[in-house]
């Protein structure tokens, strides 16, 4: 992409849930900014706080989560600002999410078409039936649901096809910013990699912005222009998605694209087994929260976190192998008990 817009800025982002065994920071201190247009895959295991991420760009955390901290600056504005009514306006026209299971969003005893006519009609009202009708069934044909399903209700289809009604629902709406947040568990939409071609038109048919939160680094590599990895509440590294399947540079990052099969790997090479575990967020280790599991750990890695450091043009990495600290080559003395 030429000329990048941004469409969002997130600034220091810190999300808290309140749980019974203390504050957990499920997105922690991240800050990044979504450009206009483009298709942004984030990655990280189960639990590193990527729906957190999501549902706080639309204002989706309640409690016992709160966002406690930073600035999600959308068109211009700082959505962390706003009112209920500017958020329902926000969430209708602006910023559309998919959620694992679109069975929860979809009116169970709507009809598919009715879904597109009333998402196009609460946002213009002076838009016909007709002409509605005819919209949504242009934009549902383009995501490979035929006509004759548009008389289907939610339950009718498949569990693909619903996510498929939720984008064409965002579309309808002329959202900037649809974010998809695919279930670890299912296989759904992604799997067919005619999606991820359908997906790459249609964003260049209709400029919208795609956020899309998955496992499935394969998909990501097949879907996205840039690619964002978080650990344990924090963002450790983002940048165009060849550059980083072509060299990762957090080791965490290495880990993870390493343990994917057929993609970075030649067919005789084992894949790799990350070691460890992700922490309990409850008591986050210190410093960079990768280091007990980091194979290149130093010593100042479990003392101070590094901060989120483009180390070259729109490459973003959290990791003191990449950025000086004046006590980096300083071990701390171990004095015995
Ligand atoms: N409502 C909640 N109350 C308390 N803790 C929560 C709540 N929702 C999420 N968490 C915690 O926040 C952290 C991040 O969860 P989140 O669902 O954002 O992760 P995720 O990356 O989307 O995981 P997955 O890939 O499994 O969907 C986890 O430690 C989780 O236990
Ligand atoms: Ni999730």
């Amino acid at each position: 992409m030429e000329n990048k817009e941004t469409l969002l800025q997130v600034r220091n982002l810190t999300v808290t849930y309140h749980t019974r065994l203390g504050p957990v920071s499920a997105v922690s201190d991240v800050s990044f900014d979504v450009y206009r247009g483009e298709i942004l895959g984030l990655v990280g295991e189960s639990g590193c706080g990527k729906s957190t991420m999501g549902k706080a760009l639309m204002r989706l955390i309640a409690p016992p989560g709160e966002i406690s901290e930073g600035q999600i600056i959308l068109s211009g504005e700082d959505i962390l600002k706003y009112d209920e009514n500017q958020l329902r306006e926000m969430r209708g026209a602006h910023v559309s999410m998919i959620f694992q299971d679109p069975m929860t969003s979809l009116n169970p005893v709507q009809r598919i078409d009715q879904h597109g006519i009333e998402a196009i009609q609460v946002h213009e009202p002076k838009t016909k039936i007709e002409q509605a009708l005819e919209r949504v069934s242009k934009l549902f044909e383009r995501l490979g649901i035929q006509k004759r399903r548009l008389t289907d209700y939610p339950h009718q289809l498949s569990g693909g096809m619903r996510q498929r009604v939720m984008i064409g629902l965002g579309l309808a709406l002329n959202a900037d910013l649809i974010i998809a947040d695919e279930a670890s568990t299912s296989l759904d939409v992604i799997v067919e990699a005619k999606l991820a071609d359908q997906l790459r038109e249609i964003r260049d048919e209709f400029g919208v912005t795609l956020m899309v939160i998955t496992h499935n680094i394969a998909l990501v590599a097949e879907l996205a222009d840039r690619i964002a990895v978080m650990y344990a509440g924090r963002m450790v590294e983002l940048g165009d998605v060849y550059e980083v399947f072509d060299n990762p540079l957090h080791p965490y990052t290495q880990g993870l694209l390493a343990s994917v099969p057929n993609i970075i790997l030649n067919e005789r090479e084992e894949l790799y087994k990350m070691p460890g575990e992700p922490p309990n967020l409850t008591h986050p280790p210190s410093g960079c929260r990768f280091h007990p599991r980091c194979p290149k750990a130093m010593d100042i890695c479990s003392r101070y976190q590094p901060s989120f450091e483009e180390v070259t043009p729109g490459r973003f990495v959290h990791c003191w192998l990449y950025q000086d600290h004046p006590e980096k080559e300083t071990p701390t003395l171990k004095v015995a008990a």
